[in-house]
């Protein structure tokens, strides 16, 4: 019989802010494949990407704030500590060094994110410390860009929920969760613009976000 109860999955992110895209569809996996935690864990030095407008202190915060009410989530603050580039590999193979060989280690992305991983430092060595598990997003291809990606791809898919559960690595599940159509960079434009984000994030965390004074300069300024 499958222990439904020994899955863990971090969901890495720049989370500038987090957002209903962020939250929703991981919700939703949790429930699919029978995730009963999800670790969020905002990095310090995004890799691949303008660094963020809000400090790691207040991406720390606006989280604790979105997931207050959620105890599905819990926050861990590794690479907050970390000054050096926030690579997942390296993330990863400290979390499977702790957990020992045989736990079942999961990370989360975003189907973009499933796109440009090919471009991660050290990528290939992410699968042998954990599973990926993929949440839908709306505008992004289906399809890796090159053939070698995509034979990557196809070689460590999984439709089997159990295969997650049962082994501590090495697949690729695709999950059939939602599209929301929201992301960061849209909410900074739209406060930058004075616009209403009020669907798109957490009440408390839009409350917070004008509090502080964040994301009303344009980054170009
Ligand atoms: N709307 C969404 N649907 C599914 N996954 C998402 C969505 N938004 C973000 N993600 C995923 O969440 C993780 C963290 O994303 P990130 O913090 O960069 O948010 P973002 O909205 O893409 O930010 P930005 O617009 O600033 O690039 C990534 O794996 C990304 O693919
Ligand atoms: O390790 C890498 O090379 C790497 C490159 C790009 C992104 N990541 C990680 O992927 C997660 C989502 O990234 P982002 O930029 O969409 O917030 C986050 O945890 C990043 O640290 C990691």
């Amino acid at each position: 019989m499958v222990d439904m109860n020994t899955l863990q999955a971090i969901y890495g992110g720049t989370f500038d802010p987090v957002h209903y895209g962020h939250l929703k569809p991981v919700e939703i996996l949790a429930n699919l494949i029978g995730l009963q935690r999800v670790i969020i864990m905002p990095n310090n030095v995004p890799p691949h990407r303008p660094q963020p407008e809000a400090t790691p202190a207040q991406r720390k915060y606006m989280l604790a704030l979105a997931i207050a009410d959620k105890p599905l989530f819990t926050l861990d603050e590794r690479e907050l500590k970390r000054d050096t580039p926030s690579w997942t590999s390296q993330t990863l193979a400290e979390w499977r060094a702790e957990e020992g060989p045989d736990r079942p280690l999961a990370f989360i992305i975003g189907q973009d994110s499933l796109l440009n991983l090919p471009s991660w430092h050290r990528y290939e060595t992410i699968l042998d410390n954990s599973h990926l598990l993929v949440c839908r997003r709306p505008g992004y291809p289906l399809l890796m860009k090159e053939e070698q990606h995509q034979r990557w791809l196809d070689e460590h898919l999984t439709h089997n929920v159990e295969d997650l559960h049962t082994r501590p690595a090495g697949k690729i599940y695709l999950a059939e969760t939602p599209w929301f159509d929201i992301s960061a960079t849209i909410i900074r434009e739209r406060l930058q613009q004075g616009l209403s984000c009020d669907a798109l994030l957490p009440p408390a965390v839009l409350d917070y976000i004008h509090a502080q004074g964040l994301y009303q300069q344009s980054a170009d300024a």
